[in-house]
């Protein structure tokens, strides 16, 4: 695809990714300093004269490099532009998207800092003597996107020119993922590695290399036969040949991928878009496996290769598809684990521990936290679900260690691993931090039964955007409260394709036939609560609020979403006199989330209860913790104030001292303390300064304010400092899932929070 893109041929999701990578900052990575420099005596210490000091350290004792500098947990993410993804050869300045993709991932899967580095450097010798001089900055590198056959002998040469780990990711780290498929592939189809026949397309670093592993899992070259653009690749053929592809050349008069895919066990895609055609799918041995892993677009696509084989287990490199055999599941984690022992290389002992560990949680059962960390989603081992998905919290938790001891055994450890557990333990403290929550969130809602969301505000642009995202990812299925026509103008002026009717279903506030049993409905629940028939008609004429909390408690939707204009509480006293509380909930309370680059933190009540009682503040906190523990997380929650644990007596402090109390009587087994301050709850060691005895350890995930103007400020402030993204307010208490939103909401907000409420309408459902 070197062809230059015409602008007219880009689809909504082109546009949507180059606006992703535009705004609101061009790129995807920007540097952080991990000191502050708040005065004089920082920057002296920092810079001249302080930095002198580790500088001689470090000329003393090249090791302590890794004490004194980020050195330890920085990867160079290497390009030359030449294979970049399936697109070919790009050219380095076009492979910075990929490069700096790669180092997001690092980060937010691994907590590994990258710096990506493209270089101009087409040729070996040039690509090997500039890697091989970066050495000193980093503690590994990883190779990506460099063609073969020159990215072999640059990596041979590396590896013995640096004491550091060199890894190409094309290579290693995709058969690592590709052995643990194979592997577990085999063993549903009861096969033997040693007996099945290997199909490829492509003979390049990524395809040459998963050869090599499974050989030596026990494949045979014999039973191995590769292709490429030049078609088979057999013993005399002089387009395109070299070292590595002589191990798999046979003696053969067939030529092309047609002629020897014959009784394959295993299709081999890493080659291009639309190589591997249906037909020849039904030559292939029963319960074949089809690898097709080009990206961005597979050999064939996977409900194209089902219809021909519907025995096939199917894998491709994309995350839109079941058996995601992307690399993403293997190089931030081993490469955690070489880095935290120090590791001189990543060797065969510490790629084997790799596979073994995927391909083993893919089979294993799915634990406690696994399960609600994909709200109730229990994916077990079988053809869908041969590797695990890349959000699974364990890869990290298997593989890092997994790699990690391999690295001790074999002797390439500077800095071995005393205490494995307690290096796992710190490794489960970083999952928890991750922000990766909303993902498990997205897949519930996927399959979610209950999936019908009303919006008040239907003729909003925000809306409208988020409905298109929730019919296309199949999230939600929208009902849009506004007038026709203006729905209609706008979705044409926004470019949107989803149509009333087909996509969503549409209630018109001005002519609805349902506008007399709304009346109905309205007296029915608020006649006693001083609400006369005129007013009612003209809430439901007028109020689009009203239609949804109707709609809701009719059943004709499963959750409501609302408050994109107009003020919260009237919104809320609306919905609190419609919709009502759950049973035995006294008062509605708000939860925020705010996911920032250091993790996750709720924050409540931010936007329900002005001045809460100690009982309200303690009924608003278990509520809280019960919605947190849908996302997979454990509640820990800290009472905020002004006092820190009994510091300071005054109205509002006891008031959070008696809730927590109530809190220890009302739900004993959550997390739970204070009274205390902000940085008392953020920091153990803080807390454990003024009182070691606290019912709370680690880090608070919850934080609960005395009264609305410190959440609300709080949680406002924060945001904008730390260019954090809010989800919420998640409405806690209502009787059913309805949602109040504020005006500075966001599309992608909306979307965030129809998900949210069809698991949660799902999980009601299902009780
Ligand atoms: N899912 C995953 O995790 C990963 C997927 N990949 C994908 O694998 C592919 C190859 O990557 P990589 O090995 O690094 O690149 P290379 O450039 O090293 O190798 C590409 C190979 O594919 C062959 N090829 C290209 N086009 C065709 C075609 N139309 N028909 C048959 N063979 C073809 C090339 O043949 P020739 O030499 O004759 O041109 C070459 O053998 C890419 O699509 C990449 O996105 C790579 C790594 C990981
Ligand atoms: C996933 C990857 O590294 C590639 O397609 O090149
Ligand atoms: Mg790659």
């Amino acid at each position: 695809m070197t062809k230059k893109q015409d602008k007219t041929e880009r689809s909504e999701f082109d546009e949507a990714a180059l606006f992703f990578h535009r705004y609101p900052s061009p790129g995807k990575l920007e540097i952080q300093a991990t000191k502050p420099l708040g005065n004089q005596r920082d920057l002296a210490l920092a810079y001249s004269p302080g930095v002198a000091v580790p500088c001689l350290a470090i000329h003393d004792d090249p090791a302590s490099a890794a004490d004194y500098t980020a050195r330890a947990n920085l990867v160079g993410v290497v390009s030359n532009g030449t294979a970049v993804l399936g697109l070919g050869n790009i050219g380095p300045l076009a492979s910075k998207p990929v490069m700096e993709g790669k180092a997001v991932l690092f980060k937010k899967f691994a907590g590994i800092d990258v710096f990506d580095i493209e270089i101009d450097a087409p040729e070996i010798e040039r690509m090997v003597e500039t890697i091989a001089a970066l050495e000193p900055t980093f503690g590994g590198i990883n190779l990506e996107d460099i063609k073969a056959p020159e990215c072999f002998e640059v990596e041979e040469r590396l590896k013995k020119r640096m004491a550091i780990p060199v890894f190409h990711d094309d290579q290693h780290g995709t058969a690592i993922i590709v052995a643990a498929a194979v592997l577990n592939a085999l063993e549903l189809a009861e096969k033997d590695i040693a007996a099945v026949k290997i199909v490829t397309s492509g003979a390049g670093a990524a395809a040459i290399a998963c050869l090599n592993l499974l050989v030596s899992l026990g494949a045979k070259p014999d039973n191995i036969w590769i292709t490429d653009r030049h078609g088979v690749a057999y013993i005399g053929r002089v387009e395109e040949m070299d070292r590595w592809k002589e191990p798999y050349l046979k003696d053969t008069d067939a030529r092309a991928l047609a002629d020897v895919i014959g009784g394959a066990d295993v299709f081999l895609g890493l080659s291009a878009a639309g190589v591997l055609k249906p037909e020849l799918l039904a030559e292939m041995a029963e319960r074949p496996l089809i690898l097709a892993l080009a990206n961005p677009v597979p050999e064939i696509m996977p409900q194209v290769a089902r219809e021909a084989r519907p025995d096939a287990m199917i894998c491709t490199g994309r995350s839109d598809f079941p058996n995601q055999v992307n690399n993403v599941l293997c190089f931030p984690y081993i490469f955690r684990g070489a880095l935290d022992v120090g590791a001189t290389a990543i060797n065969e002992d510490m790629k084997m521990a790799a596979v073994q560990a995927i391909a083993a949680l893919a089979r294993e059962e799915p634990s406690d936290v696994a399960a609600r960390a994909y709200s109730g989603e229990t994916p077990t081992f079988g053809p869908d679900f041969l590797i695990p998905s890349p959000f699974d919290p364990r890869l990290i938790l298997r593989i890092a260690p997994a790699v990690a001891k391999a690295a001790c055994e074999t002797g390439v450890a500077a800095r071995p691993i005393a205490d494995l557990d307690a290096y796992i333990d710190r490794l489960n403290r970083f999952v928890f931090r991750s922000g990766l929550v909303m993902k498990p969130v997205f897949s519930a809602a996927r399959r979610a039964t209950a999936k019908r969301v009303i919006y008040a505000d239907g003729e909003d642009e925000r809306v409208l955007r988020a409905a298109q995202v929730v019919v296309e990812e199949g999230i939600a299925e929208p009902i849009l409260i506004g007038r026709p026509h203006v729905i209609e103008v706008r979705l044409r002026r926004h470019g949107l394709r989803i149509r009333p009717g087909a996509d969503f279903d549409l209630v018109n506030p001005e002519d609805d036939p349902r506008y007399r049993d709304y009346v109905e409905m309205l007296i029915g629940v608020a006649g006693r609560r001083g609400i006369t028939q005129e007013a009612a008609r003209t809430m439901v004429r007028t109020n689009t609020t009203v239609i949804a909390a109707l709609a809701l408690i009719r059943g004709e939707a499963d959750a409501m979403i609302c408050g994109l204009e107009g003020r919260f509480e009237r919104h809320l006293r609306n919905v609190d006199l419609i919709v009502g509380h759950k049973p035995g909930v006294r008062d509605l309370s708000a939860l925020s989330m705010l996911i920032m680059q250091r993790g996750v933190t709720f924050f409540t009540d931010t936007y329900v209860s002005v001045e809460p009682s100690a009982e309200e503040i303690a009924e608003m906190t278990v509520l809280a913790a019960a919605e947190i523990r849908r996302f997979g997380i454990e509640p820990k929650a800290a009472l905020l104030s002004l006092s820190n644990f009994g510091s300071r007596d005054t109205a509002s402090t006891l008031k959070m001292r008696k809730a927590a109390s109530l809190i220890a009587a009302l739900a004993p087994e959550l997390e739970a303390d204070g009274e205390m301050h902000g940085d008392s709850a953020l920091s153990e060691m803080l807390r454990q300064r003024v009182y070691p005895h606290s019912r709370l350890k680690g880090e608070a995930n919850l934080l609960v304010f005395p009264d609305l103007d410190a959440a609300n400020i709080a949680l406002t402030t924060i945001k904008q400092l730390t260019d954090a993204l809010h989800v919420g307010p998640i409405l806690l208490g209502a009787a059913r899932p309805a949602h109040i939103l504020t005006p500075s909401v966001t599309s992608r907000g909306v979307v965030n929070m129809t998900a949210l409420s069809v698991v949660e309408a799902s999980q009601t459902a299902d009780g």
